[in-house]
């Protein structure tokens, strides 16, 4: 899709018009409000018209073949030469990928998967101490956000041992997790796609030094998750407890299969199960639905029109709904890992940006943070809220009833803004003339801002699938519009080869070969040790 940039251009010539104008307009409105499953997605408080839907829709529209490549195991992550199959984590039926049904090895594994989990929920799997209390999750980046997000996201749900997440390097996150454990009755989980991953390697190390100063066989408390097999047999992990995933499956998208294992581990495998039917369903919406009422392709594109088209640099997640603290934080590498990239995936220079920045806290707390931004900063933050219509504390539904109002008040505020005069007669008791002037000046919020709406009736495991695949679609149609690889991630690399050859200069090795900053904060560091 060469021209792609060439249509987005076009599209500019669509802005300008203002949101509460367009929102009387019901035909458009009707096209930008689409419900699936548990969701209704309202994008109607955003700046696209009808014309401007249409020339979306039409960058969109050669998405349908990517799409179903992914599905049916086309190598669509290039660069890597590999098929994308995240999604047969969680579908059903057969998948033929070189001549072998893949769908029979994931049952297998989900089946051992499943019943480690039992064994370790009912106590059946015992520590030197008897049954195991809580469950160490160490693992990083796709490893470690999914799990963390989800089961903190799940949290009413959660009957099984307690489950802690070790990600960083930092021995600060070991070492204030282990606290308040006993190795006895815990079990450690290396989850590492590679197994070489430096952070996990180093942190899993520690968990098992921690352990074998209490533990007489500390491999007996260990399970690892992983696509490399031999490293963890060198681990000395007996293969019971080691569970596999291939590499058609992507670490930012790795948490429907082993990944998840502590999420299982947490909800039971039931409760698992209905996380992946909720993902399942959204996955048959995304192949079925028209581009138009399609809810992962509209969301796509009002994210397009945001960043590409009207040029705004970020976006930011603001889950009405405090289970969803690590959503953000998963979204960030799900979309910047994924569509963070600057060549096309012929290795041309891209015309424009391709992924914004993501961010984002829940609300009600980001409105006492970054929200004065929002209103009045100068540069607009599209932001896409989301919220439940119920909570999980019934007895607490006065609690929930604000949230809901603080959630529609913001996207409303974003929308109305208040004016000069507004703001003027707001004060007009308290100042005058001039200085009545410069204090209403402060008070002006400029209003037509732009903001989607996600709601759902409450956070089940099933929506939460439902939501997490939403936005794995997203990133794909994002991609794919744009032409880009959104599966591999060749820009985190540098960085690491960099930390593995100064390593030696943290520990006094000869700088010379470095810029002459860098030396500079060796040194001094050094002199501080
Ligand atoms: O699961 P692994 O192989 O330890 O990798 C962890 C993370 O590191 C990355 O490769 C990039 O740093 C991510 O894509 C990945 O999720």
């Amino acid at each position: 899709m060469n021209d792609v940039w060439t249509r987005i251009k076009a599209l500019k010539a669509h802005k300008g018009q203002r949101i509460a104008d367009l929102l009387n307009d019901e035909d458009r409105n009707a096209r930008l409000v689409v419900e699936t499953g548990p969701f209704l997605f309202d994008a109607s408080k955003t700046a696209i018209d009808g014309a401007a839907l249409d020339g979306l829709l039409d960058l969109a529209a050669d998405v349908a073949a990517r799409r179903d490549a992914m599905f049916e195991g086309g190598r669509i992550n290039e660069t890597e030469g590999r098929a994308v199959l995240h999604t047969a984590l969680r579908a059903r039926g057969t998948l033929m990928l070189d001549g072998e049904d893949i769908m029979t090895g994931l049952s297998e594994t989900r089946d051992r998967m499943r019943a480690f989990a039992d064994d370790v929920r009912s106590g059946a799997f015992k520590g030197q101490g008897g049954a195991i209390t809580d469950v160490v999750n160490i693992g990083i980046g796709g490893s470690d956000l999914g799990p963390a997000m989800a089961t903190r996201a799940l949290g009413p749900y959660h009957d099984g041992p307690r489950c802690h997440f070790v990600s960083n390097v930092d021995g600060a996150d070991w070492a204030d997790t282990a606290k308040g454990l006993n190795p006895e009755t815990t079990l450690v989980i290396v989850a590492s796609k590679t197994f070489t991953t430096i952070e996990t390697m180093t942190n899993a190390r520690t968990a098992w030094d921690w352990m074998a100063g209490t533990v007489d066989d500390p491999g007996t408390q260990f399970a690892a998750v992983s696509s490399a097999q031999e490293k963890t047999a060198e681990w000395g992990i007996d293969a019971s407890r080691v569970f596999g995933f291939e590499d058609w499956v992507g670490g930012r998208y790795s948490m429907w299969g082993p990944i998840g294992l502590p999420i299982m581990l947490a909800i039971g495998p039931d409760g698992f199960d209905e996380f992946l039917g909720g993902a399942r369903d959204m996955d048959a919406h995304f192949c079925d639905a028209p581009l138009e009422g399609n809810m992962p392709v509209l969301l796509a594109l009002v994210g397009m029109w945001h960043h590409q088209v009207l040029g705004y640099p970020t976006r930011a997640v603001l889950p009405y709904d405090d289970r969803l603290a690590r959503l953000p934080a998963y979204l960030q590498q799900l979309e910047m890992e994924s569509n963070g990239k600057g060549v096309s995936m012929a290795g041309e220079p891209l015309e424009g940006p391709a992924g914004p920045v993501v961010w984002g806290e829940p609300g009600t707390n980001g409105q006492h943070a970054f929200y004065q931004l929002i209103h009045q900063g100068r540069t607009p933050v599209p932001c896409e809220f989301m919220v439940a219509a119920e909570g999980h504390e019934p007895e607490l539904d006065h609690h929930h009833k604000l949230l809901i109002a603080n959630c529609l008040a913001q996207s409303e505020a974003l929308l109305k803004g208040r004016s000069h005069a507004e703001a003027r007669a707001n004060i007009a008791n308290r100042f005058s003339g001039a200085e009545l002037e410069r204090q209403a000046a402060h008070r002006v919020f400029e209003g037509n801002r732009p903001s989607t709406t996600l709601i759902y009736p409450k956070l089940t495991p099933a929506a939460l699938g439902g939501m997490v695949a939403l936005y794995e679609h997203r990133v794909f149609v994002e991609g794919a519009i744009l032409g880009i690889n959104s599966f591999d991630q060749w820009g985190v690399e540098l960085g690491k080869e960099l930390a593995t050859s100064l390593g030696p200069l943290v520990e006094g090795g000869d700088a010379f070969a470095k810029d002459t900053s860098t030396r500079r904060l060796l040194e001094r560091l050094a002199s501080w040790r």
